[in-house]
């Protein structure tokens, strides 16, 4: 991957990975904010909550895979990622899909009743009680509102987004030097975004963003494993393929 600073590549850069964020996001924000006061009734958060514990896990695996899936497309579209090794790839993914689905549930969030869009409608924490894990889901309403407080524009999320995706320092890399060299263009183009934008002090903000989000995504993966041994079934006959090889 050759490296280089000229300042038309680090636009061109740029311009790729906001375009393909555009058109990986899985639900525009026009059809988000004509959504946002669509809420669950309380007969609806009552069925929610009356779904066994791997009923509702079922359920949000499948839309946590469908979330993924397009995190994958966007990945594919990184300028160098798809010149990395498939074993890179996989790594990468394996660590930074759920990342980046967090950083883009931000965008389905209404910070003014703490709600998520979930399954057609904006839902609060109260409708995943069945999965047994209110940790994890205080965690990730909290993420999502302190994404939400830095206010990013669709190009910072996606730069952001790519960044967290492109991290050297995963374990078990094959070829870390190529991927530090795409990381640290996507690292100029961001604090070249920034400036332009004229929010160079959002930079450290989102560096620490990216610490909390691997400690956040630790805790999933425990969870997960927490349920994939309760209910081995489920995991294995239900979850989708791609979930199984992600985060099994
Ligand atoms: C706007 N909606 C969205 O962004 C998400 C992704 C796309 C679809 N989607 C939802 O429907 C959704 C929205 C909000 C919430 Cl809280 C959830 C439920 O989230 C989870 C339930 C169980 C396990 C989860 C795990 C675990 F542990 F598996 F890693 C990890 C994450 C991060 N979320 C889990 C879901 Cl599945």
């Amino acid at each position: 991957y050759p490296s280089s600073h000229s300042l038309l590549h680090i636009e061109r850069l740029c311009d790729s990975i906001v375009r393909s964020h555009r058109d990986t996001s899985q639900f525009r924000l026009e059809e988000l904010q004509a959504l946002r006061w669509k809420l669950f009734s309380r007969e609806e958060i009552h069925a929610y909550q009356s779904k066994s514990v791997d009923e509702m896990w079922q359920l949000c695996a499948l839309r946590l895979t469908e979330a993924v899936q397009y995190v994958v497309e966007f990945a594919k579209s990184i300028p160098g990622f798809r010149g990395l090794g498939q074993n890179d790839q996989i790594t990468l993914l394996k660590t930074g899909s759920m990342e980046v689905v967090l950083v883009r549930m931000s965008r389905c969030f209404n910070t003014e009743n703490s709600t998520v869009f979930f399954d057609g409608k904006f839902g609060s924490t109260e409708l995943f009680k069945s999965l047994g894990c209110g940790d994890l889901m205080v965690a990730v309403f909290d993420f999502a509102h302190r994404m939400c407080a830095l206010r990013l524009t669709e190009q910072q999320m996606a730069l952001f987004s790519s960044l967290v995706l492109i991290n050297p320092d995963c374990p078990c890399l094959e070829d870390r030097g190529r991927v530090h060299r795409m990381r640290r263009d996507l690292e100029v183009c961001l604090s070249h975004m920034l400036r332009r934008d004229n929010q160079e002090s959002l930079q450290d903000k989102l560096y620490q963003k990216v610490s909390v989000l691997r400690s956040l995504c630790s805790l999933h993966v425990e969870k997960l494993h927490w349920f994939s041994q309760r209910y081995p079934l489920t995991v294995h006959s239900v979850f989708p393929p791609l979930y199984k090889e992600l985060f099994t």
